[in-house]
């Protein structure tokens, strides 16, 4: 029997495609999360939806990429989106609070633990959080960049046994079924390597953003904290009770044996690098071997432009051997290729030993 589930549904599941909200599915989950909670179940929901009814609200329709279009539809669409959440949650006779997270709040050790402190009173309360991003405030590096990566670490955050991804379909299919009229249902997931033979598309529904492949890596996430991730229809009346009621249902992933920390799992899976630092063979040693922390000592090349807290690839020469938050910007760490400490401290006294630390890299 699970405890505590994470349900997320994306935006074609919260929204028509015109983007007014579906009232009647959202009804049923409400349904649906007050019978788990009766039956002392902890449940978090994680809904999408804001730009797309932000969009709606604003008389725009399609899905706008500039960026300042989706923040500010987000901004509009939210509080309304949520107040739907609410009002059908209270007509279930369940208290819900909204949740707005950055990325920041789970990246920062201190707004990390202050999130899971909150969530875990509102559970404590029997108050059903209704999180989202805070597309508001989020760039490109500072976004979860998907809601599907949103649910998995918030899954992790408040130590989840199951995380329920609901989409327009009805799980993973070997190929995308809106083009391929072939493809076959997918129904249980255990080696996430054995998926590079399935056409897992980054191609969406019209509301969207990140495709079945987000999900999939959601889920390879979740498995590696140990988590059960089911994808579902969630449009279709039914689905989501027999999920939660442990019958087959869409695709389950089932959980790894091995748990990694979920900040580990984030920078491995979900956050994409935006240069390349190239070590010396020692380096590469002592990375994959020793678990040390990177110092600019081992350090030969750096390529690309980045900020200190940016993710980098860490090389051995083409081969990339994992990926880390670099605690320099990329003109620093050039001006110190190859120095000892000292050496670093005298031309960067304010520069932290280590070019990439420890806790902050994860092997690729
Ligand atoms: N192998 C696949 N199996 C299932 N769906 C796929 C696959 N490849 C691509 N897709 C597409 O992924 C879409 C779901 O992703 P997305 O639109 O981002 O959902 P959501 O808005 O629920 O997060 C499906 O509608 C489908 O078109
Ligand atoms: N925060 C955005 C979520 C965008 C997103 O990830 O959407 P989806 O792929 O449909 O889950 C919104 O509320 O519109």
């Amino acid at each position: 029997m699970a405890t505590r589930t994470v349900i997320k549904l994306g935006s074609s599941t919260v929204a028509e495609p015109t983007g007014h909200p579906r009232v009647d599915v959202i009804a049923r989950i409400a349904t649906a999360v007050a019978a788990r909670r009766a039956a002392g179940e902890d449940v978090v929901v994680v809904s999408s939806g804001a730009i797309a009814h932000g969009m709606q609200v604003m008389g725009r329709t399609g899905r706008s990429s500039v960026i300042e279009d989706l923040q500010a539809a987000s901004a509009v669409g939210q509080g309304k989106l949520f107040r739907v959440w609410d009002e059908q949650l209270a007509a279930e006779g369940v208290r819900s609070a909204q949740v707005l997270l950055t990325f920041f709040d789970l990246m920062a050790r201190t707004h990390y633990l202050n999130a899971r402190a909150t969530l875990e009173r509102l559970l404590a309360w029997g108050v059903v959080p209704v999180i989202n991003e805070n597309d508001t405030t989020t760039t490109d590096e500072i976004s979860f960049g998907d809601n599907d990566f949103l649910a998995a670490q918030v899954a992790v955050l408040v130590g989840a046994d199951r995380l329920i991804l609901l989409t327009d379909i009805d799980g993973l299919y070997t190929a995308d079924p809106r083009l391929d009229p072939d493809a076959q249902l997918v129904r249980e997931v255990h080696d996430f390597e054995g998926l590079s033979r399935l056409d897992i598309g980054h191609s969406t529904s019209p509301l969207g953003s990140g495709g079945m492949r987000s999900k999939v890596v959601a889920a390879e996430m979740a498995s590696a904290a140990g988590i059960v991730t089911v994808v579902a229809n969630g449009v279709r009346p039914g689905a989501l009770d027999a999920v939660l009621a442990g019958a087959e249902e869409g695709t389950r992933f089932a959980p790894a044996e091995a748990r990694h920390s979920s900040f580990k799992l984030w920078l491995k899976y979900a956050k994409p690098a935006r240069g390349t630092i190239v070590v010396d063979a020692g380096a590469a040693k002592a990375l994959k071997t020793g678990g040390t922390s990177l110092l600019p000592v081992g350090i030969t090349d750096v390529r690309g432009e980045f900020d200190a807290g940016d993710a980098v690839h860490v090389a051995q020469g083409a081969v990339v051997i994992g990926k880390g938050i670099s605690s320099y910007t990329a003109g620093e760490l050039r001006q110190v290729v190859g120095l000892q400490s000292p050496r670093v401290r005298e031309v960067l006294p304010r520069a932290s030993d280590e070019a990439v630390h420890r806790d902050y890299f994860v092997l690729a």
